[in-house]
């Protein structure tokens, strides 16, 4: 086995695997609350470093094979603004609403954790939304595919359709960018850019 993921996502167990490496998951549960006037870039690298952290310590409690530790952290940012998960389908109306014909930004970030050494990686897309009628948010909010997720939406489900344009990468889009993960595992003797 090569490291430890921790999250509870299973959109980042599956990219996970795609990178060829041999992973378990490890659950540690961190608060996502953002500290007042946190910036989003601080906000997104100070959760996946808590998360790799808590998962390494996790590690260490169980007793388990000692492996690196992979986390990560999604948000959404619109006008400097951070969009988080949505409380509740109205919440998620509101924070698509937003969305709707305009550019937004999202950001993954990536911490790997052993022992006392963590290092992080972050991936910058930016997203264009085509405008959505009140009807189409609605049908897209009742299906509940908006309420675990950042900014409300998966780029990989049924919201593909409203991406008129990406800058960046799909995969950090989606919660793992594959190419950033796999640089960042290199350094630690892991994967195929090892
Ligand atoms: C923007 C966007 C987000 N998301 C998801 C990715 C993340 O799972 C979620 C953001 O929440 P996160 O807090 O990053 O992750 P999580 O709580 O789901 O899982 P864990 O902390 O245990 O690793 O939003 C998509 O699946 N598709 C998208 O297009």
């Amino acid at each position: 086995m090569d490291l430890y993921l921790a999250s509870a996502s299973p959109r980042r167990r599956e990219l996970l695997a795609q990178l060829g490496v041999t992973f378990e998951r490890i659950t540690a549960p961190v608060d996502e609350t953002p500290l007042l006037d946190e910036d989003p870039h601080g906000y997104v690298l100070r959760l996946a470093r808590a998360k790799a952290q808590a998962g390494w310590l996790a590690v260490l409690a169980q007793e388990r094979d000692p492996r690196p530790v992979l986390a990560a952290d999604t948000t959404v940012v619109l006008d400097g603004g951070i969009l988080g998960k949505p409380d509740d389908a109205g919440h998620a109306h509101a924070m698509l609403k937003r969305l709707s014909g305009s550019t937004h930004v999202v950001l993954t970030a990536l911490a790997v954790a052993e022992q006392d050494r963590v290092e992080t990686v972050l991936s910058e897309s930016r997203v264009t939304f085509a405008v959505l009628t009140d009807a189409q948010i609605a049908a897209y909010v009742a299906s509940g595919e908006p309420l675990d997720k950042a900014g409300a939406y998966g780029i990989q489900g049924r919201a593909g359709l409203f991406v008129t344009r990406l800058d960046g990468s799909y995969t950090g889009v989606m919660g793992l960018p594959l190419y950033e993960t796999a640089a960042l595992l290199a350094r630690y003797g892991l994967g195929a850019l090892a």
